[in-house]
């Protein structure tokens, strides 16, 4: 497969690519037309915060598996857009947590001991010691906004250094803030009492601008520390609250538009202290994301659950072994019931039961969504699969039972519209070999591979030998088959493994005779 990295990405994780067999093409520095080639035959992206990869990227992208970001903020990628084209999204959540925290210890220290003002005086030839008289940060009150994990490992490092802290966050409880000593409070008491107020939420509808002159106002001469996203700050402002004196000083990692413009306000405020979005900038963190995301583009290549997906089911490692073969049979099962069914799908039971009842199932609900809607030729997999069925109306339904009649597991997937309902369930024998156990309330044995015949019948005698003359004359090969029936003389199922694929003409001829209720020919995997 082709990788395509257009940010610096460490070489330990552009090297797990290459010894797994991949292509890795590094591309730094493009966007628009230039990126949109670049990706036309990309099965994997891999960026950082330099890439914008908009809804243009995905549409420009047919191959594309998966957008890695090595790193942990993904506003850069519209999210809705892969999902919608099918495409995971990634992260690398951990990685560069420790480095972020540390750029965020340095850059308070930095602020509250003009450091860098100090410093660039002193390099000038200037001993300017009389002009600058610091904050101590031992007994200040640290704020935090954003208490996830670059918040917390902030909080335990600045603890350390005898900071009071106290952290807003709407999504985390008391006792998870009281842990780390931290009291939870609401953004207009986080403001006021802190003398340092560090930001820690991601860039969100939400968040966007947060922190405005309002706010700022009320901070009552504080440091603000912002190494999370530049737009979480009103940039304009900050620096007129710096300039003002309402706040005694910034230092700034992250801005609205990057690279920051030598124009930005915030350049012009010496009590403004930046650095140009160093925060994972170091070389165990970038090791660690590089490696992190090399080994989730591995995994979405061999179909496996991609461990931090951001917009698809993903699954514990260890458990993955387990309910690898139910993917599969929940996607045959999906496929069958939906060519079953007479009319559009207009609501979707996936039914668990048995031993298989136990595992986390998100993965194989998306497959047998995907399986429903493969034959229907929407462009689906199982990322959009469950966002398809949204925004169609489509209602699905999961269910979970320990109970199973005869069979250690079992997975029934049935497709239903307002005239008719059709199950399909699946299992594994001996736990490993896929089997079809129940197509709409027929018991039957199918091996749920190749070319498949389904067809009713009336219950009578020589019906499956003239189904099977038919299919000898058009010389396709019966390699397994089963009846079953209802009541004598009722209706019966009979399921046909092939060794070719079955003509519509062949079908009609089946069906001309009175005997013969309906037929389905279905393809299924490893069909030619
Ligand atoms: N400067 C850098 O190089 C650098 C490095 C690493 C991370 N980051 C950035 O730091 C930020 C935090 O990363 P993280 O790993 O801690 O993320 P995280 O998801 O672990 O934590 C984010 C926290 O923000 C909280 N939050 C969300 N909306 C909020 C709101 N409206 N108000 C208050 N809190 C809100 C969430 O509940 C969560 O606890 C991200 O924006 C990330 O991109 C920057
Ligand atoms: O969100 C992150 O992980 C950091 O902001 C780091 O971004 P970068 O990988 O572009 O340095």
């Amino acid at each position: 497969m082709n990788v395509l990295v257009t940010d610096p990405i460490a070489e330990p994780g552009l090297d797990r690519l290459r010894e797994a067999g991949h292509d890795v093409e590094t591309a730094y520095d493009v966007e628009g037309d230039d990126l949109r080639s670049a990706v036309a035959d990309a099965g994997a992206l891999v960026v950082r915060s330099g890439t914008e990869v908009g809804r243009e990227v995905f549409e420009a992208a047919p191959e594309l598996t998966i957008v890695g970001r090595a790193g942990i903020g993904v506003d850069n990628i519209d999210i809705d857009a892969a999902t919608e084209h099918g495409v995971i999204v990634a992260n690398a959540p951990e990685g560069n947590v420790r480095a972020a925290a540390e750029h965020t210890v340095a850059m308070t220290f930095a602020a509250a001991r003009s450091i860098p003002q100090a410093h660039g005086r002193l390099k000038q030839g200037e001993w300017a010691k009389s002009d600058y008289l610091g904050t101590e940060l031992n007994g200040a009150t640290l704020g935090i906004v954003g208490f996830g994990r670059v918040g917390q490992e902030v909080a335990k490092k600045l603890d350390g250094l005898g900071m009071n802290l106290v952290a807003y966050d709407p999504y985390i409880s008391e006792e998870r803030a009281g842990r780390l000593g931290a009291e939870l409070v609401e953004l207009d008491e986080c403001l006021a009492q802190a003398d340092v107020l560090t930001l820690h939420t991601p860039l969100t509808p939400e968040t966007e601008d947060l922190i405005s002159s309002d706010e700022l106002d009320r901070m009552d001469g504080g440091f603000l520390v912002n190494c999370a996203r530049g737009g979480v700050v009103d940039e304009d402002a900050l620096a007129a609250a710096v300039e003002a004196g309402t706040l005694r000083g910034a230092a700034i990692d992250v801005f609205a538009d990057e690279p920051l413009s030598p124009d930005s306000p915030l350049l012009d405020v010496d009590d403004v202290v930046v650095t140009p979005h160093l925060g994972a900038s170091t070389h165990a963190a970038q090791e660690n994301v590089a490696t992190d995301i090399a080994d989730q583009v591995l995994s979405a290549f061999r179909n496996e659950p991609v461990m931090n997906a951001l917009n698809a089911p993903s699954m514990d490692a260890s458990a993955f072994p387990r309910v690898r073969p139910y993917l599969d049979i929940a996607s045959t099962a999906g496929k069958i019931a939906t060519q079953l069914l007479d009319g559009r799908v207009e609501g979707i039971e996936i039914r668990y039961a048995g031993e298989i009842a136990e595992e986390e199932l998100d993965l194989v609900t998306a497959s047998a969504l995907e399986g429903v809607f493969e034959p229907l030729e929407w462009q689906v997999n199982a990322v959009n699969a469950p966002q398809i069925a949204d925004e169609r109306g489509i209602d699905v339904t999961e269910s979970k039972t320990r109970q199973s009649e005869d069979f250690q597991s079992l997975v029934t997937v049935t497709v239903k519209n307002g005239d008719q309902e059709v199950g399909v369930c699946g299992t594994l024998f001996a736990g490993e070999d896929p089997r079809i156990v129940r197509i709409d309330g027929f018991r039957v044995d199918a091996i749920p591979a190749g070319h498949m015949l389904v067809a009713r019948n009336k219950d009578a005698p020589g019906v499956i030998g003239f189904i099977g003359t038919v299919l000898g004359d058009s010389d396709i090969n019966i390699a397994g088959m089963f009846n079953a029936r209802g009541t004598i003389g009722g209706e019966a199922l009979t399921v046909y493994n092939l060794d070719h694929a079955v003509p519509e003409d062949l079908r009609e001829r089946l069906e001309a005779d009175e005997r013969i209720i309906g037929t389905r020919y279905i393809a299924l995997n490893g069909t030619e």
